[in-house]
């Protein structure tokens, strides 16, 4: 950490700490001194918290009462180009600081000492009497010859009890060091062979190669139908990274697909890389902060939130399925993994690759006014071919009421059992019944805390609230007009589909994909290697299954309700549908039997389901594009949502006002407001919600005149406001 700023004992530093105050606090560096960035523990109040020495004090605190650092934690510093990121990204998103440097931290026990553990080596002399067990321990040491084992791993690896070994070392054979417990995670090679590549894919490995080569920042869109092999392509760029010296790190957008994608990098490296998500163990966690702050991690595989770990020399990331929301967090900071992907790197010198089938418009748009490389494949790879695409009118289907699987769609999923290949049905939404009416007086149950109807969960024998996850057992008498036997549900969910299916084909296995049904991720996972094997003849499935799946013997895909997202008033309503409908139909044909897509719709003439069904893609954004930009809305323009919510309505309403009122610092910049309005969703466990919506132009300073404008808001009580700059989702 030579280069870096050294602050001598008793000289005041800056320390930022993890603790809701929004401002960096004096402290004296303690006997020692430490460098800028050093991770330390100080005294807050009666407390000891974690902070980071940011630089040198602000010296507006009284120097008698300025309190010593207590020490300096075992971890190396943090880079500057880390604390440049967390500023950068807090002041983009309107974060304190504070907040940001809690996401950098979240590994348990990172002030603890370095923790030890017992290992066991050959030691110096030979066992007094040879026994077969003592003869099996030694024997194994001496297969892996050099390497160290715990004692546990050891009676295991040879098969004795532990008092075996405790034998041994007491006789000098085996000798007792301490290690670190986190441990490196095993060499990746990146010399091993890879599959052999098509021309197209050569060539884009090639120009993703080449630019991580360069050391540099670069932005490139890997676009590429489904199945034609981006992952190939991107290994390749990893490859070129681990052979660089340098760290990777791959996001993933839904844990479910680390399963198949770690398979993957263990088959191409050889081994098997760091996996930071939110179902990792404490452990692991604080294992893989450490390693790949060390540089002992040379692949990370993980959520969102790994762009915040600490990488030593990070030199690509890797954003697969790019257009997906749920890289945008929507809770506490929020922000979109995908733009800080690209912070992170432009601060680092590393280049980002944005993997898509069908990437978001804001991604679209920039490779089209060159901010991004653009890489294209326009295949599948080998034998298969994309599949084949049509609309079901459904307005001409004959359905037997509390139906949804027509005819038309029937026959072709009874063709696929006759064959002994795999259908897939796809419907976006959990749960049994989306509806539960009372066929007395037509009152539907809602959600006590929420502005929201609940879902009928008929696994668990349960009303929902998708808002705020409330349950209640089923109601037989009506909760309005006290009628009994009138509860009916509307509507299908995935589960009850589920149970169509089974009446319509009794011999058939079926498998209900939807996060919901799974006690964990590991369930899930196992449950898809399953139907990978061929352990299912229907899948049905929520948005879970349109992710990246690989089933070989799929060869149909019927969506049950195409028209299901047109429906809202969200700006990228269009481009969700578009893309949802083309990563499902894209799950179909894979391997050498080429696939189909059925599209249940009532409007089989809207312009989306045909462009859809077309296959015109760079037809579809251009006219998208020239749609928002008429628009003056992303990504053309800039929006930031304003949420305020409260316990009580009338307050929430009075403050949305002043804020609309007073909106001098958004005029300044020429953005107007709208709103005070309702939130789409009202109210949620209990708090009503209100949102202003700020539209401005690309290019302003938006940030800065929003943080000028609600500086003065005084949040009495319960009151909460929430920036969302760029809202995803307008609920
Ligand atoms: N050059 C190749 N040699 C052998 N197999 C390949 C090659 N390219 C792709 N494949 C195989 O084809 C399948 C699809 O490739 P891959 O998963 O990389 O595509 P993708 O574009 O990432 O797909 P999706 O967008 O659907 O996630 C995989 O099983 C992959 O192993
Ligand atoms: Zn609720």
């Amino acid at each position: 950490m030579s280069g870096q700023e050294f602050f001598h004992a008793g000289e005041r530093v800056g320390v930022l700490t993890t603790q809701p105050l929004d401002r960096v606090l004096d402290y004296r560096a303690p006997e020692g001194g430490c460098f800028r960035g050093a991770y330390v523990e100080v005294p807050l109040g009666p407390r000891r918290v974690l902070g980071v020495v940011w630089g040198p004090g602000q010296g507006d605190f009284d120097s008698a009462k300025l309190r010593a650092v207590n020490r300096v934690l075992d971890i190396a510093p943090m880079r500057d180009e880390m604390r440049q990121f967390l500023s950068r990204a807090a002041a983009y998103t309107l974060t304190p600081l504070t907040m940001m440097l809690r996401l950098a931290t979240r590994a348990p026990g990172l002030s603890d000492p370095v923790s030890m553990r017992k290992i066991l080596r050959r030691g110096p002399s030979e066992p007094e009497r040879m026994t077969d067990a003592r003869a099996r321990v030694l024997a194994a040491l001496e297969e892996y010859a050099g390497l160290a084992f715990t004692p546990k791993e050891l009676s295991d690896l040879a098969g004795v009890t532990p008092s075996v070994i405790k034998g041994l070392v007491k006789q000098g054979a085996l000798r007792e060091e301490e290690a670190p417990r986190d441990l490196p995670y095993p060499k990746l090679d990146p010399e091993r062979p890879s599959k052999t590549l098509t021309a197209d894919q050569a060539e884009a490995a090639a120009v993703l190669a080449q630019a991580v080569q360069s050391g540099t920042y670069g932005t490139t869109l890997l676009k590429g139908v489904t199945g034609s092999g981006k992952t190939e392509v991107y290994l390749e760029a990893v490859a070129a990274c681990l052979r660089a010296g340098r760290q990777a790190l791959v996001l993933l957008p839904e844990i479910a697909l680390t399963a198949e994608f770690l398979t993957r990098v263990e088959v191409r490296f050889g081994a098997t890389p760091a996996e930071w998500h939110s179902g990792a163990t404490m452990t692991e966690r604080r294992r893989i902060w450490r390693m790949v702050g060390q540089g002992a991690a040379q692949l990370v595989i993980g959520a969102r939130s790994s762009l915040f770990l600490p990488f030593q020399n990070l030199g690509l990331i890797i954003v697969d399925e790019e257009h997906d929301t749920s890289y945008k967090q929507e809770e506490g900071v929020l922000y979109n993994a995908r733009d800080m992907a690209v912070l992170r790197a432009n601060m680092c010198s590393a280049q980002v690759v944005l993997a898509s089938a069908t990437p978001s418009l804001e991604s679209w748009v920039n490779a089209e006014v060159g901010k991004y490389r653009r890489l294209d494949l326009a295949s599948r790879y080998g034998a298969a071919v994309l599949p084949e695409m049509r609309a079901i009118d459904m307005r001409v289907e004959k359905l037997a009421p509390a139906t949804w699987i027509s005819p038309t769609l029937r026959s072709a999923m009874g063709k696929r059992l006759e064959r002994g290949e795999q259908s897939l049905l796809f419907l976006n939404r959990r749960g049994f019944a989306p509806v539960t009416i009372c066929r007395a007086c037509g009152n539907q149950v809602a959600c006590d805390h929420c502005d929201a109807r609940m879902v009928e969960h008929r696994f668990q024998n349960r009303l929902m609230c998708h808002q705020c996850g409330e349950t209640k057992p089923l109601p037989t008498v009506c909760p309005s007009c006290e009628v009994e036997g009138k509860m009916a549900p509307v509507g299908p969910g995935i589960e009850r589909l589920g149970e169509e299916a089974a009446l319509v084909f009794p011999e058939a296995r079926i498998a209900v994909l939807s996060s919901d049904l799974f006690g964990s991720a590991r369930a899930l996972k196992e449950r898809i290697s399953e139907i990978v094997k061929g352990e299912a003849d229907i899948i049905l499935g929520t948005q879970l299954v349109a992710k990246g799946h690989n089933f070989p013997l799929l060869t149909l895909v019927g969506v049950i309700d195409a028209d299901l997202g047109l429906q809202g008033s969200d700006l990228r309503a269009a481009e969700r549908t578009f893309q949802l409908m083309r990563q499902v139909a894209g799950r179909a044909g894979r391997a050498e039997k080429p696939g189909e897509a059925l599209l249940q719709s009532f409007q089989p003439e809207h312009p989306v389901i045909r462009a859809i069904l077309s296959g015109d893609e760079e037809g579809f954004w251009k006219a998208e594009a020239a749609e928002r930009q008429a628009a003056g809305v992303p990504p053309y323009g800039r929006m930031a949502g304003i949420i305020l919510s409260g316990p009580d309505l009338p307050t929430v309403f009075d403050l949305g006002n002043a804020l609309a009122r007073n909106d001098g610092p958004l005029r300044a910049i020429g953005a107007q407001v709208y709103g005070p309005a309702p939130a789409p969703i009202a109210r949620i466990r209990g708090r009503h919600r209100v949102r202003l919506l700020v539209k401005a132009a690309k290019g302003v300073p938006l940030q800065d005149a929003i943080s000028r404008w609600i500086a003065p808001c005084r949040l009495k009580g319960e009151l909460r406001l929430n920036v969302d700059i760029d809202p995803q989702n307008f609920f």
